[in-house]
């Protein structure tokens, strides 16, 4: 099944700042919530309001300042949670319980009839309180599947609007999420969210699974930040999901780079430069054969247009290029190549790559242009 459409929940603020030695100021926090909204982000998880007043003060201001986008609070399924919650006049209050036995009787040290109950009880209490309540299922992919469906349907019975399936370990993969969400789908009337964890490398693959098995909304966060391994990132979660399925989830791609390098600067964690999507080299080429092909037709060595994200191929020099990329290099400098020239060039070029470890300079290829155009000797 093909998604239509569906909804981006980015939890940056949430799951995002979670991860170990991440802490985002105030002002980064605001910065970041202002940044997805413009970017037209459906909805936004801002952050825990059981963490204290400050954090319900910061959580306010933000849930104030965001124009477009409904904004979410995460909380336990516990009094004082939900206090905390109601107070910071977000759009859905975000109430989780866990569901996987492990963590029912390992960490809860309670039992299924107990998380059943405390579902009905909570969501009670969020709609009596006037919330739209969202319940979020911690460990869904490693609970019984008959019990999730009956969790589920408490919520729905109580009057929840959506539930999240947390593969909060990152264990699954995209078949197994694709049965478990088809299953849940099936079982219940309720809005369902997607939120991959990326310990095995497949959140946002387990992401798209369950869009096309079902789910209405996704959780991500900008650069994939998030506990341990991280989330499905935003932006892979959006240009696969137009390009792959044609589905546009709101979010103006151009916005993408600036939002990567926003939240990476208030996260201190850089993005690799082979980041999907946003890392700095992904649209950058140096194989004689891949840049020749570019050269002849960009469709060549083209997944989708760098433009989409306001960015452009770059054609670079080093150990791997051949001739074509040699002379287009020379022609964009205005350096005129004498006969065999090029070949003399791209073996200098080589023999600097492997010192430098990194592509040429224009500079570079200007100096080797002038020690190839006669059969001298590199110089040192
Ligand atoms: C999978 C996830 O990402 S869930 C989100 C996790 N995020 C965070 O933990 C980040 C923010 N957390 C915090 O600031 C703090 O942990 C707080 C304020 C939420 C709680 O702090 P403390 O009260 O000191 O408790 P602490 O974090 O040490 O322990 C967690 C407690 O919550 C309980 N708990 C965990 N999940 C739930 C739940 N869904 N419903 C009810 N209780 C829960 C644990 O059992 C434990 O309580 P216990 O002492 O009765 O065993
Ligand atoms: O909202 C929930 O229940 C899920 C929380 C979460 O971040 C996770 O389980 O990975």
């Amino acid at each position: 099944m093909k998604p239509y459409s569906f909804v981006l929940n980015d939890t940056t603020l949430r799951d995002g700042e979670q991860t170990a030695g991440v802490a985002f100021s105030d002002l980064e926090k605001l910065a970041i919530a202002h940044a997805l909204d413009e970017a037209g982000v459906g909805e936004m998880e801002v952050g825990i309001p059981a963490m204290g007043m400050q954090e319900v003060e910061l959580i306010r201001a933000i849930v104030a300042s965001v124009k477009h986008a409904r904004t979410m609070v995460w909380a336990r399924m516990m009094y004082s949670d939900l206090e905390a919650a109601l107070q910071c006049g977000a759009h859905i209050v975000h109430m989780s319980i866990a569901v996987s036995d492990q963590q029912i009787s390992l960490k809860l040290r309670r039992n299924r009839a107990w998380v059943l109950a405390t579902i009905a009880e909570f969501v009670d209490r969020a709609r009596d309180a006037g919330a739209a309540v969202s319940v979020g299922f911690e460990d869904a992919s490693r609970a019984d599947g008959d019990f999730l469906c009956q969790a589920a349907q408490v919520a729905q019975a109580h009057g929840a609007i959506r539930v999240r399936f947390a593969d909060t370990l990152g264990v699954l993969d995209p078949f197994s999420t694709y049965s478990s969400i088809a299953r849940l789908h099936a079982e219940t009337d309720l809005d369902i969210e997607i939120h991959a964890h990326d310990d095995l490398g497949l959140a946002t693959a387990n992401t798209l699974a369950a869009l096309r098995a079902g789910a209405t909304h996704a959780s991500t966060t900008v650069n994939g930040l998030g506990e341990r391994a991280g989330n499905a990132a935003l932006e892979e979660v959006a240009m696969a999901a137009r390009h792959l399925y044609g589905v546009d989830c709101g979010v103006d791609t151009q916005r993408l780079p600036m939002l990567s390098q926003l939240v990476a600067q208030a996260a201190n964690r850089p993005v690799a430069a082979g980041k999907s999507i946003v890392g700095a080299a992904v649209f950058r080429h140096e194989s004689g054969i891949h840049v020749d092909g570019l050269l002849k037709d960009r469709g060549n060595y083209e997944a989708f247009a760098p433009e989409e994200l306001g960015r452009q191929h770059e054609l670079v020099l080093g150990k791997h290029s051949g001739t074509h990329g040699v002379r287009a290099a020379c022609t964009r400098l205005g350096l005129p190549l004498g006969e065999g020239q090029a070949e003399r060039l791209l073996a200098g070029i080589r023999q600097l790559a492997v010192t430098r470890k990194q592509p040429l300079t224009d500079a570079d290829l200007r100096h080797l242009h002038l020690n190839t155009a006669t059969r001298q000797p590199l110089a040192a």
